[in-house]
């Protein structure tokens, strides 16, 4: 028989003893200092960061082609040819109201106007948007659902959840530079 390490009355300890006596090494409990985010990279959160805005900020289109305001029910919810009351492209604001029935051209990334919550895609239209027609026409209106390539404000983070927890580890990716 060989002898072992055992054999030579070695104080064993558990191994949430050791974890005990490894928590006596740290110092605690740690501080914490503000301090630019150009050198937060590698530190850790000393509290939780709240969203202070949506993400994203706005209701907007993911699409490039046209925002309904399509009736929730009845005559013209299905209906194929659209009337255009304008557009709104990305990095604009349209205020005034589309009234039921009608669209907009939309560009993807811009704030959905006021009366409109479903977008189409162009690719998806039987003319183009770029001879600004009167009117478009959707290839097959029967397959719309409200909604559909919108991403509604706050759908990522919505102001006041939480961003970040105590404790995440900072990176520069967090925030881009
Ligand atoms: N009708 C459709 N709409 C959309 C489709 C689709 O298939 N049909 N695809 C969707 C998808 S998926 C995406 S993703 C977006 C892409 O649109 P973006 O506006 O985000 O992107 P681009 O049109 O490619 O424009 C990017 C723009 O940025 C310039 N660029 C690139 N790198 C830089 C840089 N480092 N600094 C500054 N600018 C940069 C690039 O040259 C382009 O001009 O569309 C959906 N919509
Ligand atoms: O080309 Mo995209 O799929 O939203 O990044």
């Amino acid at each position: 028989m060989t002898l072992s390490c055992f054999d030579l009355g070695e104080q064993m300890i558990s191994v949430d003893e050791a974890r005990q006596a490894l928590a006596t090494l740290i110092e605690r409990p740690l501080g914490s200092e503000s301090i630019s985010l150009a050198q937060a990279h590698g530190r850790r959160l000393a509290a939780t960061v709240q969203a202070p805005i949506n993400v994203p900020q706005n209701t907007n289109a993911a699409m490039d082609g046209v925002a309904l305001a399509l009736p929730k029910r009845g005559v013209g919810a299905k209906q194929a040819h659209w009337p255009l009351a304008g557009e709104v492209l990305a990095g604009q604001y349209r205020r005034e109201l589309v009234p039921a029935g009608h669209c907009v051209r939309i560009t993807t990334g811009a704030p959905l106007p006021p009366g409109t919550d479903t977008v189409v895609m162009s690719e998806q239209l039987r003319e183009s948007l770029d001879e600004q027609p009167a009117h478009v026409i959707i290839a097959s209106p029967e397959l719309l659902k409200h909604g559909q390539h919108v991403r509604q404000a706050g759908e990522d983070i919505a102001i006041g959840d939480t961003a970040l927890p105590e404790g995440h580890g900072l990176m520069r990716r967090l925030w881009g530079f």
